[in-house]
């Protein structure tokens, strides 16, 4: 670190009082106690550190706590409590804190680069410091150590990957994939002029790693599928051909077997013997979440696979990548042999995890405009017979590498319907109006909302569906309470089976964890409901039907934060409780006893939805969502509903605030990127 800074006793004083402010905003909750104290941590270790420091440091903290991977520094001089995500009632308390503060940017760059805690990148060498100030003097962001590390491994490793090239023989890729996209595929008929899905799998098949982004239903497990056919077609040694299928969610990783099988299956009836897909289909072996793949240890960050050890796989595909966090897609870079190649699947205008980084969202900055160079135009026409329009062209200005191994699919196969419909007004947001409009006007059924709703009426809906959205609680009442034909195992097997998927037809998501309009106030709702309705007898924390989601990784169960499970009588020992889950077919079952992190999950929030669809998705949107009310999140919760959707908001207007709002993450992976090409 470098020198110490000198301290005064007008510093010393104004140091003790900046410390005391933050506790208190901490104890008033506008700031965590983790922020206040990262302040005061810091203050530890340099003694010497200007009062401005402190307070940016808290500001870092309480950033990298709402999912930023940096604080950009130009915004400390403003005291905007918007900035922070404060809401105005905070103004006074920030107004006191900022006081004496650097009216300046260069102020709070100078108090930062004075500190030893802090190494400016390009001046300083690394010691080590906590903290890291990197991007020029007029836009400085500061980082925690940790974060800007994984900025730089994410960023880094991508242009590496983009750069590799894989030989392609490119008559023979032409070949396949012409049988494999014919024009009218499966009785499809595409609306767009050009086959968004082919060109995904020619781009895939040149280099190291590949974006495919779309929304539900656009065909990226599709895509995904063909892919892995035309590398088994086209390897030099296709028996020894290694996949690995991961997403972040145990229920993500399950559908996307399923989808991945099935696709293999139809394509391998459609080709008969010449592809041996059907062992490719084995050999994959079941999809993991990424803590599994990448070897998650009980009581570490460490994963068992990482640069020294790395993964035994040719081909990784990741499903939902819009929620790997920036340390977990570091991880997966790291972990990555140099050879193989990096499939990333995802939806970019999803939220993104709650953890730091928006990385799917960054990483897809082109997706939309494309920017393709005149090489990959000439590649694709070779490979494909697709003729790029102008409109994706880079036809001035330059062509990003990593936009030339990125692809959005355009078109919905699954989704075209209302909601699809309603999905596009939210996320395209050309009419605020729009959204409120479908909803109200929608006459098949598929949509309905209520605005200015009570409680009762979410829970009426909830547990006895609405007219065209039959799907509710009920269903998993009834087949719970059906019990199994005998007392066989499988009798027993085939009873949890339809319990959990009768659960799974309908989903209650909220914007906010507390209050009555949040997931703890409607989970407790629920269950009175049900009781009251004879469905269930919830006594004690545990009782017979209880739906329950992990919030904790445990690889030692094989258990993942996410992972949704209900628990009913044992198999063998019917007195005592186990929670089931079910990946894809596949049932797994834990003693209650043994599970210490779950919650209830009649409801739950948009965020831990990702990764599921429901047959009807109930949003409920709380008049206290505050600044988590946001386009992702409605979006999110839309593209939940496969059949139905039903918005119940607490008054009138929400939905246009949330769709209104964007959500901004900040990080410096662009940067990364921009100074890797
Ligand atoms: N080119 C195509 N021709 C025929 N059917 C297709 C085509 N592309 C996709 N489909 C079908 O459309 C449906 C949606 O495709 P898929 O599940 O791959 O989409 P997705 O983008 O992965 O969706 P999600 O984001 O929900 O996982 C599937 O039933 C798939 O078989």
């Amino acid at each position: 670190m470098s020198s110490t800074t000198v301290c005064t006793p007008e510093a010393q004083d104004k140091r003790t009082q900046v410390l005391g402010t933050l506790r208190a905003m901490s104890d008033a909750g506008l700031l965590r106690h983790l922020d206040s104290a990262f302040a005061a941590f810091i203050a530890t270790l340099d003694p010497g550190a200007d009062p401005a420091l402190l307070v940016a440091t808290a500001m870092l903290s309480r950033m990298e706590g709402h999912g930023h991977s940096c604080l950009p520094m130009a915004g400390l001089p403003a005291t905007d409590p918007t900035l922070f995500g404060w809401p105005t009632e905070a103004q006074a308390s920030v107004a006191a804190l900022w006081h004496d503060l650097p009216p300046k940017l260069e102020g709070w760059l100078g108090a930062a680069t004075a500190s030893p805690t802090a190494q400016r990148i390009g001046r300083d060498p690394d010691r080590g410091q906590p903290l890291v100030i990197d991007g020029p003097d007029t836009a400085p962001r500061l980082y925690l150590r940790r974060y800007w590390q994984f900025e730089r491994t994410v960023g880094r490793a991508i242009i590496a990957r983009c750069r590799k090239t894989n030989p392609a023989d490119e008559a023979r890729t032409r070949a396949w994939l012409d049988r494999f996209f014919a024009r009218n595929d499966g009785g499809q008929t595409r609306k767009s002029p050009v086959d968004w899905q082919k060109i995904a799998c020619a781009i895939a098949l040149r280099s190291r790693l590949t974006i495919i982004t779309g929304g539900p239903g656009t065909g990226k497990t599709y895509t995904a599928a063909r892919l892995l056919a035309v590398l088994l077609a086209t390897a030099a040694e296709p028996q020894r051909l290694r996949v690995a299928l991961a997403a972040p969610t145990g229920k993500a990783a399950a559908r996307l077997k399923q989808s991945i099988d099935g696709s293999l299956q139809s394509l391998q009836a459609s080709i008969g013997n010449e592809l041996d897909l059907a062992t490719l289909t084995q050999r994959i072996g079941a999809a993991r979440t990424l803590h599994s793949l990448l070897g998650a240890r009980p009581d570490t960050r460490r994963f068992r696979h990482h640069a020294g050890n790395p993964l035994d796989a040719d081909i990784v595909i990741v499903d939902e990548a819009s929620m790997v966090h920036l340390e977990m897609m570091a991880a997966l870079l790291e972990a990555l042999p140099e050879r193989a190649c990096l499939i990333l699947l995802g939806d970019k205008d999803q939220l993104a995890s709650v953890e730091a980084g928006a990385v799917l969202g960054d990483l897809c900055r082109d997706a939309q405009a494309g920017r393709y160079s005149a090489e990959t135009a000439r590649y694709l026409m070779t490979t494909t017979g697709e003729a790029l329009p102008d409109a994706y062209l880079a036809r001035t200005g330059p062509s990003p590498e990593l936009a030339q191994q990125t692809v959005m699919l355009r078109e919905s196969l699954r989704f075209d319907g209302p909601i699809g419909a309603l999905a596009l007004a939210v996320n395209d947001a050309k009419d605020p109006a729009l959204p409120g409009t479908l909803l109200r006007d929608d006459a098949t059924g598929s949509l309905f909302v209520s605005e200015g709703a009570a409680q009762a009426d979410v829970i009426e809906s909830a547990v006895g569906g609405r007219p065209g959205a039959s799907a509710s609680y009920l269903d998993y009442t009834r087949a719970l309470n059906e019990g199994p034909t005998d007392g066989s195992v499988d009798a027993h097997d085939a009873w949890t089976k339809n319990v959990l998927q009768a659960f799974d037809r309908f989903r209650l998501l909220c914007a906010v964890r507390e209050g009555d309009w949040g997931v703890s106030g409607l989970n407790r709702a629920i269950e009175r409901k049900l009781e009251s309705a004879r469905q269930l007898k919830p006594q004690g924390t545990w009782y017979k039907g209880r739906p329950v989601m992990v919030t904790r990784n445990d690889p030692t169960l094989g258990i993942f934060n996410g992972d949704i499970g209900i628990a009913l009588p044992a198999a063998e020992s019917p007195a005592l409780l186990r929670v089931y889950f079910l990946d894809g077919e596949r049932l797994r079952s834990v003693a209650v006893s043994r599970l210490a992190h779950v919650e209830t999950a009649f409801a739950m929030t948009v965020h831990k939805s990702q990764g599921s669809e429901f047959e009807h998705t109930m949003l409920v949107l709380s008049a206290q969502s505050g600044n988590v009310l946001t386009r992702e999140l409605i979006y999110t919760g839309i593209t939940r509903a496969r059949k139905a959707f039903s918005l119940f908001a607490e008054r009138p207007g929400l939905l246009e605030v949330g769709a209104g709002s964007v959500t901004r993450r900040e990080s410096g992976l662009l940067q990364v990127l921009e100074e890797a090409e």
